[in-house]
């Protein structure tokens, strides 16, 4: 039996470890002169407290504004507010390495290579993303036009059943509904069920919800207590369930795949859908370029995860800003009104047509710069030669990123006015000068490959509904709660669904 002393020596052993840490970190380490908090200053700590409250934007705002662009956010980490470092850390030529913050988001084995989402290398990186890449185009998303509308339809038919009911529409969760749908329509030839059967499919949101807490702590947390948090899930009530989900989501991918290409018979051959086009990316040059079919799943995997929740903050967002704000709600109301009159736009609407409102796209560039979808630092590591960031020297191996929701916030930037929705300000200010600064999308070679999906969604539903319906908070004094655990999602928007009379 081991001793009580040899507890008490293991005791020492650490106290004294952590003093002579402590002093290092603050006196001796190469970041030492970067200020933050004391505590992120020795400890990973801090960033776990962070995101057990869930408002780091909140506290990287208060701390640049208190400490200046650079601050010490953990020991070997630095956040950066300042938007010309964009094109530093987020360069194209030689592009910074991502951290191991990247690694626990995909813990399904589908292919021998990581999806590009959690690649860290940045050539390794490049070489997979050239194989499908041209997939994502814009272009090639519109093919996939009317499957997104079949989506918007039933949508708007929830909205009718809503509006002739009365009652409140919890609009958060059935836009993330919609998201999750328009998924299975581009990669799984159908939709999954979520808004047709009008609930949460097999928990897939109830189980997203309960992991994201587990999966970013584990990945703000230091390398040696990762696997401990991972298996905290376990004892957690409902965590095992949510584990057991991702691996149902995991079997979905495959299970649809393989259907998919099994059963020709199925009406799915000439689909000009996402499946379809990396399917014949297989077909044509699979073995010269090592995509087989687990890099297809992977593919629908990976846009369960990073494109429903996204694209439901963004929806909500720009919902959200349109409510508490009905001016800017009546002039997209108008603009919406009077293209309709005027033949200028279809039911349910085009990409292009939407694309020709400007006070729409201003709009949604306004909601996702507010509130974007990412809100927490972006990690990269310094490259060999180390770099320079504000004046500062940081030497190979430290990490350092920008988070959207600072950036974003940028008053000299966006004006004094920066904290507003105020949609405007892309019509009449250098929106050219303020583009380059959004980083919703992230910036340099790893921008979001699904950024068209997420537009289009976003570009030809809002003034489908706009047009048809008239969106109220039910308590109207009432605002959202947010919650930041990377993806910054919002709860509380359930909302009066008013059926407008159509105009044109
Ligand atoms: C409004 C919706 C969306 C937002 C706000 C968003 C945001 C982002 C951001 C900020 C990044 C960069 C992350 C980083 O550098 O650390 C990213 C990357 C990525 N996103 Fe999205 N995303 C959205 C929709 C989607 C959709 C629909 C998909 C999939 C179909 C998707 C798949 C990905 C992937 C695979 C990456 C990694 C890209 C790479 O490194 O090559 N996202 N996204």
């Amino acid at each position: 039996m081991i001793s009580i002393s040899v507890f008490v020596h293991l005791a020492w052993v650490l106290v004294v470890y952590w003093i002579a840490w402590i002093v290092y970190a603050r006196n001796f380490h190469p970041l030492r002169n970067i200020p933050g908090p004391w505590l992120a200053s020795v400890s990973r700590v801090w960033y776990m407290i962070q995101m057990i409250r869930g408002d780091m934007e909140k506290t990287q705002r208060r701390l640049h504004e208190q400490y200046g662009p650079l601050i010490r956010i953990a020991p070997n980490e630095l956040a950066c507010a300042a938007p010309e470092a964009i094109k530093t850390i987020y360069r194209t030529q030689g592009a910074l390495n991502k951290t191991d913050f990247y690694i626990p988001w995909n813990t399904q084995n589908f292919s021998k290579h990581k999806d590009m989402f959690t690649t860290l290398n940045d050539k390794t990186h490049a070489e997979r993303r050239r194989i499908f890449n041209h997939v994502y185009t814009l272009s090639n998303i519109l093919k996939s036009e009317k499957y997104i509308d079949k989506c918007s339809d039933l949508f708007l038919e929830r909205l009718t059943e809503y509006a002739n009911a009365s009652k409140p529409m919890d609009l958060g969760k059935w836009l993330q509904m919609y998201a999750f749908d328009v998924i299975g329509e581009l990669y799984f030839g159908r939709m999954f069920g979520f808004m047709e059967n009008s609930h949460d499919h097999e928990s897939w949101i109830q189980s997203l919800d309960l992991l994201m807490p587990f999966v970013v702590m584990t990945a703000v947390a230091p390398t040696y207590v990762r696997q401990l948090i991972l298996m905290s899930a376990l004892v957690v009530p409902g965590s095992l369930k949510a584990l057991k989900a991702l691996d149902t989501i995991g079997k979905a991918s495959r299970d649809c795949v393989a259907k998919r290409f099994a059963n020709k018979s199925e009406s799915t051959e000439n689909r000009a859908d996402v499946l379809n086009q990396l399917y014949s990316i297989h077909l044509e040059k699979g073995e010269k370029v090592d995509f087989g079919i687990g890099d297809i799943e992977q593919e629908s995997y990976v846009a369960l995860f990073a494109g429903s929740d996204t694209t439901a903050i963004g929806f909500r967002s720009v919902f959200y800003h349109l409510m508490k704000n009905p001016e800017a709600y009546d002039r997209l109301q108008q603009e919406v009104d009077e293209a309709a009159a005027n033949g200028q736009l279809s039911s349910p609407v085009a990409y292009a047509e939407a694309n020709r409102l400007p006070y729409l796209c201003a709009c949604i560039k306004e909601a996702l710069r507010l509130h974007p979808g990412v809100q927490l630092t972006m990690a990269r590591l310094t490259p060999a030669e180390g770099l320079e960031v504000c004046g500062q020297y940081i030497p190979v191996g430290y990490r350092v990123g920008m988070n959207p929701a600072v950036v974003h916030y940028d008053k000299a930037v966006f004006g004094e006015d920066a904290d507003d929705f105020r949609p405007a300000r892309w019509l009449e200010g250098d929106a050219a000068a303020m583009e380059k600064v959004m980083l919703h999308f992230g910036a340099g070679t790893r921008t979001c490959i699904g950024k068209n999906i997420s537009l289009a969604e976003l570009h030809k539903l809002i003034p489908y509904v706009v047009r048809n319906f008239r969106i109220e908070m039910w308590e109207p004094e009432k605002t959202w709660t947010t919650r930041n655990l990377w993806f910054c999602k919002q709860e509380g928007l359930d909302v009066r669904v008013i059926a407008r009379k159509k105009t044109g």
